[in-house]
């Protein structure tokens, strides 16, 4: 049954069995090979920290709680008046407030009324919440089931003076704007925020309020760059469309690589004929143009710009987002001095059925959402072409299908990575 002869195989436009492409890993093991974060680093309110990354680990200058206080109101007393069974009686000699500590001590068989908070009395260590216990005129009586040091908070369990509180390259967000106001610490070193300089290359964009011409397009890459860039609180000096011609590009890499810290650009990295972004490149920096096996973005050019380190995104507009989010976000939270830039991903249930073979990894974009029954699922968007940008505004995350899977078929797991973290 089986009389074919051996084929010469084929080359086909979406293989990337070819010489030449790298998969997603050997292309961030490679751009990430060198990376140090930017040197420097400025003393800044703690008001203004939010979206900053700690220049060096935070001690904690005090005890966290500073006191050892009660956790609930109720009444404090010590451990040994606690009933084993049946029921105790106690007189309640005063009370202690958050800010007011009761300033006498507490006695075998008297008690404090306390509240949240409030700094346990001398010669107390339990708090029986008041749900626990009978309260009669000046006496209170409760029953049996009680453990010695309950509902206390002890002075310096959740942080003892001098131990770390942050780490060095720690992103800060509002929970650690709080932790360190809860310390007293008014300022903090954080790095100088990474300079990022872009722009567009292609004769065929215009700039929206420009008339279009025959075969003209507006510029969105710019627009998606700006809002991914503004969100990671870089610097962001957006530099235009630039016309394709030697001399333009000349100028315009030239001025970005003085600058900025990073230069992107969008477009131009593929094999057409009709840039000269190529040869402008080769001749002010050292970069290199890969294939990568992914889809979209396969494209992309990375290296050295003067000073400055060099993305060169695909130009299709969603291929430009796809190869922002997996290559050039995690790179720059890392010259920004954050250690920690893993995506978030984890696994649901995909509810379309997805083409796909082995040999690159895909970011189809998806929609996470709760089914009939409460499940965590996902669907894809329909059409995937890396020019539909509109698959990516119906999106909430991409659906990141493996370099060596192949298809899904309905109720397979997959891995999602959403778009918005909790920042
Ligand atoms: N023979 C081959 N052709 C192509 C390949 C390939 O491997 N061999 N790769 C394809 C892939 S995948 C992509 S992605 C594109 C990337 O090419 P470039 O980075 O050189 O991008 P351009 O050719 O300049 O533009 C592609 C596409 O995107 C539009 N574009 C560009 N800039 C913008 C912008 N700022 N705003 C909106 N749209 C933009 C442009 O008009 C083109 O339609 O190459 C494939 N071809
Ligand atoms: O990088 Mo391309 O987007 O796969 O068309």
């Amino acid at each position: 049954m089986n009389d074919t002869k051996p084929v010469a195989r084929q080359p086909s436009c979406a293989d990337d069995a070819e010489a030449g492409v790298l998969s997603v890993a050997a292309a961030l093991a490679r751009m990430g090979a060198d990376i140090a974060p930017v040197a420097g680093v400025e003393k800044i309110a703690l008001r203004s920290a939010l979206g900053r990354v700690l220049a060096g680990e935070v001690l904690s200058p005090v005890n966290v709680p500073s006191h050892t206080n009660s956790a609930m109101d109720g009444y404090a007393l010590g451990g040994a008046d606690l009933p084993a069974g049946g029921s105790a009686e106690l007189a309640v000699i005063g009370t202690a407030y958050a800010g007011t500590p009761f300033p006498g001590a507490v006695a075998a068989g008297q008690c404090v009324r306390i509240m949240t908070g409030a700094m346990m009395p001398a010669g107390a260590d339990s708090v029986v919440m008041q749900e626990h216990a009978e309260r009669h005129g000046d006496t209170i009586r409760i029953d049996g089931g009680h453990r010695r040091g309950q509902n206390v908070r002890q002075a310096g369990e959740d942080l003892a003076a001098g131990q770390p509180a942050l780490y060095a390259g720690q992103w800060i967000g509002p929970a650690e704007l709080g932790l360190l106001a809860s310390l007293g610490v008014a300022e903090v070193r954080v790095r100088r925020r990474l300079r990022v300089a872009f722009f567009s290359t292609g004769d065929e964009l215009r700039s929206i309020g420009e008339s279009l011409g025959e075969g003209e397009i507006y510029d969105s890459n710019r627009y998606t760059l700006h809002g991914m860039l503004t969100r990671l609180g870089v610097e962001v000096l957006d530099m235009g469309v630039v016309r394709d011609t030697p001399a333009a590009l000349r100028t315009a890499f030239g001025e970005a690589a003085a600058m900025a810290d990073v230069v992107i650009t969008s477009g131009g990295v593929s094999v057409g004929e009709a840039d000269y972004v190529r040869e402008t490149l080769a001749e002010l920096g050292r970069v290199d143009f890969w294939k990568i096996a992914m889809k979209p973005g396969r494209p992309l050019a990375f290296g050295r710009l003067g000073a400055s380190t060099f993305i060169g995104l695909p130009g299709n507009p969603v291929a430009v987002m796809v190869a922002f989010y997996q290559f050039a976000q995690p790179l720059l939270r890392r010259l920004q001095g954050e250690t920690d830039t893993d995506p978030v991903r984890f696994t649901v249930p995909c509810l379309t059925a997805l083409k796909k073979r082995p040999g690159r990894t895909e970011y189809q974009r998806g929609v996470l959402h709760r089914d009939a029954d409460g499940r965590l699922v996902v669907r894809t968007t329909g059409a995937q072409g890396s020019g539909i940008l509109r698959s990516m505004s119906e999106a909430n995350c991409f659906v990141v299908l493996g370099h060596d899977q192949g298809g899904v078929e309905p109720g397979d797991p997959v891995e999602v990575q959403p778009f918005h973290g909790l920042i």
